[in-house]
């Protein structure tokens, strides 16, 4: 038997079947508009999020030669934070989707963080008033498109994060549901007692008759149908983030991972037991079992990774495809004391700066080509230093983490895993599955369907593609740290 995971993310909808043994018998993927209304504001058509997804979920098992009567249950996996919002009679999406990269909230944020209310959201939702997160986008479709409210106040109106969306579709219309992860990132969730969180609610605004059910991260939550009659199971969902850390095996206490893809997403295993950073890290849960074992996540978000090399390639037109990345800045011994920050949407953790944009620094007639994609590259394991640092300072790792696994589309260049090593000082590890994401979905979903039965049992799945180990001496790291924190200094608060 097999299971189906949908991997529904920032550019691409993906539907990957795993065999028993966690190995990829089939994997279809289709890219999808990015909508930029204004500067700042990123939308999608929630219509081809599902189209898209049904499109390579049906691909997959035409091009794997698998029949519908082989797949034991479907796991969903998604971009998390963006926003939907449709009407329950007609199915009909009520706007765009909003993206969790939008920044249209930030001055609804601003307000509420002027008003004092940034220590409460942190307290009962784990995260800092910022517009990445779901709760202010909900506030803003409600308050600027017009009949939202009337369509709520009547009870027609459903919102969901793309997880909900992907399941209401899949169920035609029947399951309104989400799982803790992805409603920990709402801004509407109480990360203590996993519910809805009534004084957010009344704090932003927001009837309770919009939000769907909170399920656990694993087991049945209904059934779609495929063509011929045959009834599958979706029994797992969790944000894509979190996916991957339980298709990394991070079941320890302290594992960390860190996914190389748009963005980079480091989280870490932090028990069963939320806690709280004092560094401006947000506090999740990794994933609930439907034993209702609960492993809890502490997490830092940055905003532009891999998206940082696409710039490379679609705007100044230095590269051909993101591959080439590698050839080029492995041609210098150094970036010649170029720096790039990619501050082009603010800066998430741990600065948490929405008014940062993009900068470069130490540029001389000497700088060319290759130094400034070498800069680029290594800006993306310096943002993810300064996140592993605040983790350090909030007690995980002592003073180094024992390792860090990766996975993602960036992952694959070895001259950034090397730099990561080197600028950290921890050993990387590399999965040989790199699709972590859709792995973790599937994981959830066998499980809660007895493929598997047990974490131990997944663990041994997890094996290791390459470690790179940390070769840069002491001395050199700390100084190439410091060019790198004096250049995020300089872009700090730049659009005010
Ligand atoms: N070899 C590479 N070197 C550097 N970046 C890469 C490489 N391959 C892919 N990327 C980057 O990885 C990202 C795609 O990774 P993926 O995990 O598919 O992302 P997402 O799920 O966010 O869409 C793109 O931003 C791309 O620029
Ligand atoms: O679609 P990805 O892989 O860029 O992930 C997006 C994150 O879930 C946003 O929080």
């Amino acid at each position: 038997m097999y299971i189906i995971a949908l991997d529904q993310g920032t550019t691409s909808s993906r539907a990957i079947i795993f065999d028993e043994r966690g190995g990829i018998r089939g994997m279809v993927q289709k890219e999808f508009n990015q909508i930029y209304p204004k500067p700042g504001w990123v939308e999608h058509d929630p219509r081809e999020i599902w189209n898209s997804q049904e499109e390579v979920m049906h691909g997959v098992l035409r091009n794997s030669g698998i029949t519908p009567d082989q797949v034991q249950a479907i796991g969903i996996t998604n971009q998390r934070e963006t926003t939907i919002l449709w009407n329950r009679e007609t199915g009909e999406p009520i706007h765009n989707a909003i993206v969790w990269q939008c920044r249209r909230t930030a001055e609804i944020c601003k307000k509420l963080r002027d008003a004092g209310h940034e220590e409460t959201v942190m307290k009962k939702t784990g995260l800092l008033l910022d517009p990445y997160f779901s709760g202010t986008k909900i506030k803003w479709m409600l308050d600027n498109v017009s009949g939202a409210r009337e369509l709520a106040d009547a009870g027609k109106l459903a919102f969901g994060t793309v997880d909900s969306w992907l399941l209401w579709n899949l169920t035609g219309g029947e399951v309104h549901a989400t799982d803790v992860t992805n409603a920990a990132r709402t801004m509407l969730f109480n990360i203590h007692t996993l519910e809805w969180d009534r004084d957010m609610l009344e704090l932003l605004n927001i009837p309770e008759s919009l939000l769907p059910e909170i399920v656990p991260s694993s087991g049945t939550v209904g059934h779609t149908v495929f063509p011929g009659g045959k009834k599958i199971p979706i029994a797992g969902i969790a944000g894509d983030q979190h996916a991957a850390l339980f298709g990394q095996a991070c079941f320890t206490p302290g594992m960390l991972k860190n996914t190389y893809g748009t963005g980079c997403f480091l989280l870490a295993n932090t028990g069963p037991e939320p806690i709280s950073s004092k560094n401006r890290l947000l506090t999740t849960p990794g994933w609930e079992l439907a034993s209702h074992d609960t492993a809890y996540a502490m997490e830092g978000s940055i905003f532009i990774g891999g998206a940082a090399i696409q710039w490379l390639r679609d705007s100044l037109k230095l590269i051909a495809n993101a591959a080439e990345s590698e050839q080029f800045a492995t041609q210098e011994k150094d970036s010649n004391g170029v720096y790039v920050v990619p501050a082009f949407v603010g800066l998430g953790a741990p600065y948490w700066d929405s008014y940062a944009r993009g900068g470069m620094f130490g540029l001389t007639a000497g700088s060319n080509r290759n130094h400034i994609i070498r800069a680029t590259l290594e800006s993306i394991a310096y943002q993810s230093r300064d996140v592993v640092e605040a983790m350090i300072k909030d007690g995980l790792g002592e003073d180094r983490m024992k390792a860090i696994r990766v996975d993602g589309g960036a992952s694959a260049n070895n001259f950034l895993m090397q730099f990561q090593a080197d600028i950290l000082g921890t050993p990387v590890e590399r999965p040989k599955v790199s699709e972590t994401t859709a792995l973790g979905a599937a994981y959830l979903a066998g499980l809660g369907t007895g493929m598997w039965d047990s974490l131990s049992q997944i663990e041994k799945i997890w094996q290791i593609d390459r470690r790179f180990e940390p070769r840069m001496n002491a001395d050199r790291r700390e100084e190439l740290y410091a060019g790198w924190q004096e250049a995020v200094t300089r872009v700090r608060g730049w659009e005010k």
